[in-house]
């Protein structure tokens, strides 16, 4: 669980984010939605601790980072896996070399252990003899899946995703979203997914932050968003058509 309590942070006397409180859960895929420019990246940034907050707190399981000793931040960085935007596979490497980078940049384990869990990552995303193909080699469905096994392989605690579906056909986006939320209930993972896709947001929205000019301007679930009448919620969403024949047919008792 991460915990976000009254965050703010300023760049050049300009506030971003302006007094965010959020929980983030454990076992739930957690949504951060809003229009660009919002604040989305800044809020994960912080939490990334890439981003120094000027007033607030993020507790990461009940203790505030601010609290955390050098050797603990440490610590907290290797149980945060990261899904880029893009991917952002290493092109000059395999897929199993990819995979493994962050184990051996964290642990110190044998070659063979090493190319053991790459394996079980790799079947876990559906990509069992894809190890030695290159990045340019395989689809774009493909090299999310990549890297989604790269963020799992130290078996983080906590799983952000920059946009995760950005570039891929409605179908391949599905399969991703359902990926990230079948690996976040079986490792009971805190995931949190910055998106722009309605989509994902009909399908894993189990825990949605709504942000809108630095502020969290609606927080709830995909059931509650149809349901609510918060203009600054429905001018977001009916901007997409899928919500509004969603929200017509759920209208009419479809
Ligand atoms: N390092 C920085 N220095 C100065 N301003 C920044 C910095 N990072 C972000 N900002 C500003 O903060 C605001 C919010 O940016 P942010 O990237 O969080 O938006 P976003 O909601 O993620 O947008 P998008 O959906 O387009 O990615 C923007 O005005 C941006 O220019």
């Amino acid at each position: 669980m991460i915990e976000v309590k009254d965050l703010h942070k300023s760049f050049n006397g300009e506030e971003i984010l302006k007094g965010i409180d959020f929980v983030f859960e454990s076992g739930k895929t957690n949504l951060i939605i809003g229009q660009s420019g919002s604040g989305k990246s800044v809020l994960l940034k912080c939490m990334l601790g890439l981003f120094k907050p000027d007033q607030g707190v993020i507790e990461y399981n009940g203790k505030a980072y601010s609290n955390f000793t050098d050797e603990e931040q440490r610590e907290l960085r290797k149980e945060i896996g990261m899904v880029f935007q893009g991917g952002a596979l290493f092109d000059s490497m395999t897929v199993e070399e990819n995979v493994m980078f962050p184990l051996r940049m964290f642990t110190k384990q044998r070659k063979k252990d090493l190319k053991n869990r790459v394996a079980e990552v790799l079947e876990r995303v559906n990509l069992t003899g894809s190890e030695n193909k290159f990045p340019a080699e395989i689809s774009g469905g493909m090299q999310k899946r990549v890297s989604i096994a790269r963020a799992i392989v130290n078996k983080p605690k906590y799983l952000f995703c920059d946009e995760p579906n950005s570039g891929l056909d409605p179908k391949t986006a599905t399969v991703i979203d359902n990926l990230i939320q079948e690996i976040t209930k079986e490792n009971d993972i805190t995931t949190v997914i910055i998106t722009h896709d309605m989509n994902s947001v009909l399908e894993i929205g189990e825990r949605i932050a709504f942000l809108k000019d630095g502020i969290l301007a609606w927080k709830g679930d995909k059931s509650q968003i149809f349901k609510t009448d918060d203009k600054t919620v429905t001018d977001f969403v009916y901007s997409s058509n899928l919500f509004q024949k969603v929200r017509k047919a759920q209208q009419q008792g479809m």
